[in-house]
């Protein structure tokens, strides 16, 4: 028999403090039913690991959020890698992962590298205490990635109120949702005049798409999808990333002072912070038959709900789970998701990571919280409104 629940993982509590419901979740079973809204919840590694490797059983094709395309019409032309299965999925998916492709960004190191010692210098020489919210984990990214992308400069703050909509859209129209939709047709429309060919760079990410389709690697009416997909996923998730890191040192010491002994430590850490703070919480798939799981049958075109928080924090996986531990080997972690949709930005997450904590371990020997943290509530992130720090 199938456990259900009537909590809701979006409501204020949840979002506040997920670890006791993620805790319930595992416990009760493979598969949940939320009554609420009438999704299968998965918590444990082994079930999330697996239907995210499945996908026929567990397709994309009709949404990652609540609303299912076979139903209702998204608010947005479905992206061709996210929202999309094999065979559509493929040719986006070959063309952004050659572009994304490690080896394609050894030219902006050393580019990043002197914005993050740029960016690190001026904080320093404002003072020692600052919120590395705005400070580093959103004026980071912003400073970089817009331009790798080759976007203008013009409009550049919607990024981010852009990211946050459509994290939020993931979710049931609550009332994170209702508060920002008046908003989302300008963000939107914002978004995607930055896509066409006329306005990119001639160098960035953007221009390489549109010269993949120049190729005939995929048509033109999708490199302006391909190039949305990187302005809707590659900043909020490096964002709050970058301050899940952040606090992760700010509040393990010791951790801090064996960065700056051992440097290329940076990489395992900003894993280990993903695994351990897991950004992106959840996401959904949808059952493309009657799909058993464990002991349990999800009918065919019910949504299920896979919490990824949950999984990177699941004992039958990790030994002390709620450690952030440097010493942990955090490869296996579902905060990128996995499979053929496993995050193809995650190198440029990564660079990014080892750019701004190198510049800020080579500069500070001390990392703390110095006042009241504050959340930012989101229905797919785990986000941080305020890290109020001080250096030393
Ligand atoms: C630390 C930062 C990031 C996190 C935690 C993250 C997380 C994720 C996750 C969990 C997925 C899987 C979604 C699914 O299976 O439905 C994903 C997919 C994706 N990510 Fe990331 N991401 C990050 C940064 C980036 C960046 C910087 C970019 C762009 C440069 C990016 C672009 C994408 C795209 C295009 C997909 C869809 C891939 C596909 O469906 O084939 N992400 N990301
Ligand atoms: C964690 C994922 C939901 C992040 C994400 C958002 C948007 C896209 C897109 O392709 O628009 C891709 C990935």
């Amino acid at each position: 028999l199938l456990p259900t629940s009537d909590a809701d993982p979006f409501g204020p509590e949840v979002l506040e403090d997920p670890l006791p419901f993620h805790a319930d979740l595992r416990d009760a079973g493979p598969v949940v039913h939320l009554s609420r809204y009438d999704v299968y919840a998965m918590g444990r590694y082994e079930h999330v690991h697996a239907a995210l490797r499945d996908w026929q059983g567990f397709q994309s094709g009709a949404g990652v959020g609540l609303s299912n395309f076979r139903t209702e019409p998204p608010w947005r032309p479905p992206s061709l890698l996210l929202e999309s299965d094999p065979p559509r999925h493929d040719a986006p998916r070959r063309v952004l992962a050659g572009i994304l492709a490690p080896r394609e960004l050894r030219r902006l190191r050393e580019r990043w590298s002197a914005v993050a010692d740029e960016l690190v210098d001026a904080l320093l020489a404002a003072g020692d205490e600052f919120d590395a919210v705005p400070k580093l984990a959103e004026a980071f990214p912003l400073r970089v990635f817009p331009d790798a992308v080759g976007i203008p400069d013009e409009g550049r703050e919607n990024l981010l109120p852009y990211g946050d909509f459509l994290f939020n859209a993931f979710g049931p129209h609550n009332d994170l949702v209702a508060a920002a939709a008046h908003r989302a047709p300008e963000l939107g429309a914002w978004v995607n005049a930055q896509c066409a060919r006329d306005v990119l760079a001639p160098d960035g990410f953007g221009a390489r798409i549109w010269a993949a389709a120049d190729r005939g690697e995929i048509t033109a009416e999708q490199a302006p999808l391909v190039v949305r997909s990187l302005l809707s996923a590659g900043v909020d998730t490096t964002v709050q990333a970058l301050a899940t890191v952040l606090h992760a040192f700010a509040t393990h010491p010791e951790h801090w002072r064996r960065l700056r002994a051992e440097p290329q430590l940076a990489r395992v850490a900003f894993d280990e912070a993903i695994r351990w703070g897991s950004p992106v919480q959840t996401f959904f798939r949808t059952a493309t038959t009657d799909v058993r799981v464990g002991d349990a049958v999800i009918p065919d075109g019910k949504k299920i709900l896979m919490f990824l928080a949950s999984a990177n924090h699941d004992p039958r996986r990790w030994t002390d789970p709620e450690a952030f531990d440097l010493s942990r080997d955090p490869s296996g972690h579902l905060g990128f998701g996995f499979g053929i949709h496993q995050c193809v930005g995650q190198h440029v997450a990564r660079l990014e990571a080892e750019c701004l904590l190198d510049a800020l371990a080579r500069r500070v020997a001390t990392i703390e919280i110095a006042g009241p943290t504050r959340r930012h509530h989101n229905n797919t992130m785990r986000a941080w409104g305020s890290l109020p720090m001080r250096v030393g």
